[in-house]
């Protein structure tokens, strides 16, 4: 496993550094330009505003109906039925409309938060790094799908309120002076502070666990699509009541753990219920201060009842602003939590993105394929594909154990090389230095050829298939905007006829029809690999290096897959344990173990 100096931390809390990456996520969320979720957010915090004045009208209406009724006063009393049903209708009509916006705007800041990490997600090599980073950073397909979604969606739902509540908040303390003088709004507030002290005290531990518990969701959804992919695997080691026992198992933590939140959040809860109930009561004695003190004795009994409905309701309007606030503690903790999942995502990713850079600096190959001179067709053929001078290479992480040492080698036009060596010598961590996935110790690689169909393409020892049509298998990993030539189809079906798959035409209906099943379950590994000769033929480059990418083949197979490479001047390198591969190559290196190896001419 790949090691990190960068250790998560895992004690996530809210505190500068959520602040810190919630800044940064905020500048995704709001891109400078385009500027329609800015505008979306403004629209929508007007909207929020606007049902405020609305919510404001809507709550002094019954003191305006105690004021008719106790006049008597009927045509007054018809004014405020007709005003108060318009006043209902507003506020539905801008409810409906806040709820819709803030979903449009969930969708929005889900696109550009998930497209950014995408990028550099798919940046260079950092999806490889990560997945074998598991310990250091879990889930990261969780983190982009899931952990982002949420984030999204309870940010949308609360964030009109948070921004709106200075506003709301600064005019009812007003109102709420107007009626009860200093004595209102002062106790209101030391109430407040002393709960939000009391409810950050409290939303800590439920930030941490969520987001432990988070991660143990991942590890439970993987598991299961651990079985999904090798169901078959499983099935023939009738490995069922092993298997049930292990996801059992991730199960009880995650529950174990969504317990442990439960139980925080009991206390939180707790608090914001009696905070809220309390807050109520508060709101009377706020008014019972004036009345008592007798501001108000010069009334009538009906200007009296009017102007208790008025206060009463500006001031448990007040302290329901103070507990929507805390309430929403809930929704911060949980936001808090995906800030700082996404955030160390995001860390890692511009990590590796760092080091990339630096790495390339002065290398002289891509990291992806060269499309530019396939396209044009103009560039130089180069008759080597690399040249590795004295390369010593360990398991990244594990510095002071190499591999190998001091190897020299180079791939040189038409002169096809073999790499042997007992299993675990060292075959595939080799390709994986020369394709630039793993670091060298000491010497370096020196690439010649692009990536690409005219230069070197590698063929891993598992073979990979993308989701879509059997055109998509064979030009893969080709994007679509490559320009497809009228002989494609030409090409592709004499391939596949020449690997022996031209029945799967007729299976899949087409080259372009698109198939809903998985290409692992219906394929036979001998299948997936002549497939992957048929991919290699179509892109036809000029060098290829290949791990193990015949052993389910028939020695058969295997001579007609190396004479058309020969044929389509394909210079190999594989990587192999069979004696039937000699013949096919002119040179071998012997990875004998122990960080030593040999090479030998093959045919003298
Ligand atoms: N990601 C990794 N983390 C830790 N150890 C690794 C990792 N990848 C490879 N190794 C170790 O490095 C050694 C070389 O592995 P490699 O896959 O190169 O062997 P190989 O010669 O290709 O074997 P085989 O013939 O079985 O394919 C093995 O001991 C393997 O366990």
């Amino acid at each position: 496993m790949f090691k990190s100096d960068t250790r998560m931390n895992n004690s996530a809390k809210l505190d500068i550094k959520c602040f810190r990456r919630f800044w940064r996520i905020r500048g995704i969320i709001f891109p400078g330009f385009p500027l329609t979720n800015l505008l979306m957010f403004i629209t929508l915090l007007l909207l929020a505003l606007f049902e405020e004045l609305i919510i404001y009208q809507v709550g002094v209406v019954p003191s305006r109906f105690y004021e008719a009724l106790e006049n008597k006063d009927l045509t007054s009393f018809k004014e405020v039925a007709l005003l108060s049903f318009f006043y209902i209708a507003l506020n539905s009509f801008l409810k409906s409309g806040d709820s819709y916006l803030s979903k449009l705007l969930d969708i929005s800041w889900r696109k550009c938060l998930t497209e950014s990490l995408h990028t550099s997600y798919f940046r260079g090599k950092a999806y490889y790094q990560l997945s074998s980073m598991q310990e250091v950073i879990d889930n990261p397909d969780q983190r982009i799908s899931q952990d982002v979604k949420k984030f999204c969606s309870q940010l949308s739902q609360m964030a009109s309120k948070v921004v709106v509540s200075p506003f709301t908040l600064t005019y009812y303390t007003y109102q709420c002076f107007i009626s009860t003088s200093w004595q209102g709004p002062v106790s209101l507030f030391v109430y407040f502070i002393i709960g939000t002290c009391i409810n950050k005290l409290l939303m800590s531990p439920v930030v941490s666990a969520v987001v432990a518990q988070d991660k143990l969701e991942g590890n439970f959804r993987f598991k299961h699509m651990q079985i999904r992919v090798h169901a078959e695997s499983v099935a023939f080691y009738r490995a069922g009541t092993m298997e049930h026992r292990s996801t059992n198992r991730h199960l009880q933590s995650l529950l174990q753990m969504q317990r442990h939140v439960v139980n925080r959040e009991f206390w939180l809860k707790l608090f914001m219920n009696t905070f809220d109930y309390m807050g109520s009561i508060f709101s009377y004695i706020a008014i019972a201060i004036p009345i008592f003190s007798g501001l108000y004795d010069d009334l009538s009994p009906a200007q009296l009842g009017a102007l208790v409905s008025k206060n009463g309701f500006v001031c448990i309007y007040l302290i329901n602003c103070f507990s929507q606030l805390i309430d929403l503690s809930r929704e911060v903790s949980d936001v808090a939590a995906y800030t700082h999942r996404i955030g160390e995502l995001q860390e890692m990713l511009q990590k590796f993105s760092e080091e990339q850079a630096a790495q390339s600096i002065g290398e002289n190959f891509e990291s992806s394929w060269d499309l530019e001179s396939s396209l044009d067709g103009g560039s130089e053929l180069v008759p080597e594909a690399f040249s590795v001078v004295l390369v010593s290479f360990s398991v990244p992480g594990t510095d002071d154990d190499p591999l190998l040492e001091d190897l020299s080698l180079r791939l040189i036009e038409d002169h096809n090389i073999l790499v042997t060596g007992n299993t675990g010598s060292g075959k595939t961590s080799l390709l994986r230095v020369l394709a630039g996935l793993w670091p060298t110790l000491q010497g370096k690689v020196f690439m010649f050829s692009c990536f690409g169909p005219r230069g070197i393409m590698f063929l891993p020892q598992k073979p990979y298939f993308t989701d879509g049509t059997l055109r998509n298998q064979v030009t893969f990993p080709l994007p679509e905007i490559f320009p497809v030539t009228e002989h494609d189809d030409e090409r592709i079906i004499r391939f596949l006829k020449y690997v022996g798959l031209s029945c799967l035409l007729g299976r899949t209906g087409g080259l372009d029809e698109p198939v809903e099943w998985s290409w692992y379950n219906v394929l036979s590994p001998g299948e997936m690999q002549r497939l992957t000769f048929a991919r290699l033929f179509y892109h036809q480059p000029k060098f290829v290096v290949m791990d193990e990418s015949t052993s389910a083949l028939t020695e058969e197979t295997e001579s007609e897959m190396y004479r058309m490479c020969g044929h389509l001047g394909i210079t190999v390198l594989s990587v192999g344990h069979r004696s039937s591969l000699n013949k096919h190559h002119d040179c071998v290196l012997r990875l004998k173990g122990k960080r030593s190896w040999e090479f030998k001419q093959l045919h003298a």
